[in-house]
């Protein structure tokens, strides 16, 4: 059996913002082509991990190695990662194509491609009949498509999303998520999803990575974490709160019914 392959390892992270410690030494991995969520209440330090790991941010202490190579101090360009955030940061004065070839033709060597590379991914992401149109012209969920084809154009092998979905309703939710999962396989990328949902983590990933005020308290697979949760926080941030969203569906289910 081919045994998976390591495409980020996180040593000892701390970050300190003042005397605030919001990282308090975190050790983890991230397996090649998988999708890795990382779940906590909010202020835990989620997009800190993530700034850091893009190189937006500088940790105080530890290191990051992808594919066994050492990125702590490489500029955010040369790491070959790409970042889809919560409000989308699109560019209002350009089109949906001006949006997805911009990155593209600031950069020499895909300049000669970018046209066709910005049309082939806005085709992919199913917005070719709005490709002309300004961002505050599109839903939120089409937003999002335009900057999740933006990131795809540089051909990242590593995709960091921030609460992608937080903006959007509960429909274009659910079909995003199929979105980005067929992408994923497509493209083979490895995709790192912050999330405050913890139904959204466990539809959607491979392993879930749930923080506390700067520490992981588990690191496992959706069903070892329903099997065996670390401790009593896990039990309650995570498997309770679940309970609680199933409950209520079906109570909304059977009100649907008795209509
Ligand atoms: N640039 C900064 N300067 C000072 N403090 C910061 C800075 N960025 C983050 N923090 C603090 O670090 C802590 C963690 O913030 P972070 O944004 O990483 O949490 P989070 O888990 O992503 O939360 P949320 O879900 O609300 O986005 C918070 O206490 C926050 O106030």
């Amino acid at each position: 059996m081919q045994m998976a392959k390591d495409k980020l390892i996180i040593e000892g992270l701390e970050k300190a913002f003042g005397t605030n410690e919001v990282l308090k030494g975190i050790n983890f991995n991230v397996v090649d082509g998988e999708f890795l969520s990382i779940l906590g209440p909010s202020g835990c330090g989620k997009t800190t991990i993530l700034r850091i790991l893009i190189g937006l941010e500088k940790a105080s202490k530890g290191r990051i190695l992808k594919d066994g190579q050492d990125i702590t101090n490489l500029s955010p360009a040369k790491r070959g990662m790409g970042i889809v955030f919560q409000n989308y940061a699109l560019f209002e004065n350009m089109t949906v194509l001006g949006n997805v070839e911009y990155a593209l033709r600031i950069n020499p060597e895909r300049k000669a491609t970018a046209r066709e590379t910005a049309l082939r991914l806005i085709e992919q992401v199913g917005l070719s009949e709005h490709m002309d149109k300004r961002p505050g012209k599109l839903s939120g969920g089409q937003q999002q498509r335009v900057a999740i084809a933006r990131t795809l154009a540089l051909n990242p092998d590593i995709i960091l999303f921030d609460e992608p979905m937080s903006a959007l309703d509960v429909d274009t939710r659910l079909s995003l998520r199929q979105e980005l999962k067929s992408i994923q396989k497509q493209f083979g990328s490895t995709m790192i999803y912050i999330t405050h949902d913890q139904e959204e983590a466990f539809a959607m990933s491979d392993r879930i990575m749930v923080m506390r005020e700067g520490t992981i308290q588990q690191l496992d697979t959706p069903a070892g974490i329903v099997d065996h949760p670390a401790n009593e926080y896990v039990e309650r941030f995570v498997l309770h709160n679940i309970q609680l969203k199933i409950d209520s569906l079906i109570q909304y289910a059977r009100v649907q019914n008795e209509k």
